[in-house]
């Protein structure tokens, strides 16, 4: 069996008629990491600006936009299971391969804001690969997946991060590294396979957790924390263009201003002319 093709291009990235979220879908304080050896941010609180933008309702187009979520990793490592686990709470045993991309839509509501993430899941296998590619681009936050009980493909995150941010530009995108199938590790192995990711995640300048989509164990954790990342820097960039718009907005001024002045002199100038017609 295989699972469902969406091959279409989301042209807009806008939301459409908002029903109200779930109650596990609001998200009031900042969500904590999974350790702190690993993590993109050590704060425990929104920041200072954020929570008064929030409050004062000047989020701008925050509400109204789709965040890009894109889900990358081995054949097998459980992208499209850890995907399922949070947005329908479900598991399923059997294994249906990706082919090409998929992505759900899941709304939160963040600070009393409303904000949405589209998350991408995409296919692990190799012939798959230029498909899937094709979907990167525009990703607010990467996630690259491996498999805790297959330490081979921990390895594989590297290039599946150096894919992703080939379509991004630096910097732009905030980078997880999840080990799935946590149920399937405990003790001094699952000890050892997280010291290695931990490093691993240093070097990508990547946040780390461990998750198991059978169990549930950390999956709505870990998306909350996503989701809260990835809002925050949305407002932050809304509130940083609205600047911009009013710095813009009061040079224009200044130069109309400044015309106006320079007319009203001209125009003294020549009426108080004694030769003028
Ligand atoms: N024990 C256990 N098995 C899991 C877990 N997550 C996924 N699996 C199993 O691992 C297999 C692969 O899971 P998928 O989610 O389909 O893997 P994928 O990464 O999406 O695979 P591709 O679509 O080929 O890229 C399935 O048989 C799942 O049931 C988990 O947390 N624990």
């Amino acid at each position: 069996m295989l699972k469902r093709m969406v091959l279409v291009r989301m042209e807009s990235n806008l939301m459409v008629l908002a029903p109200p979220v779930g109650r596990d879908r609001i998200i009031s304080d900042f969500p904590k990491w999974y350790t702190p050896e690993a993590c993109l941010q050590l704060k425990d609180h929104f920041h200072r600006q954020v929570r008064a933008a929030c409050q004062e309702q000047r989020t701008g187009t925050v509400g109204l936009k789709v965040s890009k979520v894109v889900v990358l990793g081995d054949l097998y490592v459980g992208k499209t299971s850890l995907i399922n686990r949070f947005c329908k709470d479900v598991f399923d045993r059997d294994y249906k391969a990706t082919i090409g991309v998929d992505f759900e839509i899941e709304r939160f509501q963040i600070a009393g804001v409303p904000y949405s993430l589209q998350i991408w899941d995409t296919a692990g296998q190799e012939k798959f690969k230029c498909i899937a590619s094709a979907y990167y681009r525009g990703a607010q936050v990467i996630i690259t997946a491996f498999d805790l009980a297959d330490i081979q493909t921990l390895g594989h995150t590297r290039q599946w991060l150096a894919d992703a941010q080939r379509e991004n530009e630096s910097g732009s995108s905030f980078v997880f590294l999840v080990g799935t199938k946590k149920d399937l590790l405990s003790g001094p192995a699952c000890e050892r396979t997280e010291m290695d990711a931990v490093h691993l995640a240093n070097e990508m300048q990547a946040e780390y957790w461990s998750v198991s989509a059978k169990t549930g164990e950390n999956v709505k954790a870990f998306f909350t924390r996503v989701a809260a990342l990835a809002f925050e820097q949305s407002v932050l960039q809304e509130l940083e263009k609205g600047s911009c718009h009013a710095q813009i907005r009061a040079g224009a001024s200044i130069s109309i201003r400044r015309e106006e002045s320079s007319v009203a002199s001209q125009e003294g100038a020549s009426g108080s002319s004694p030769g003028c017609c």
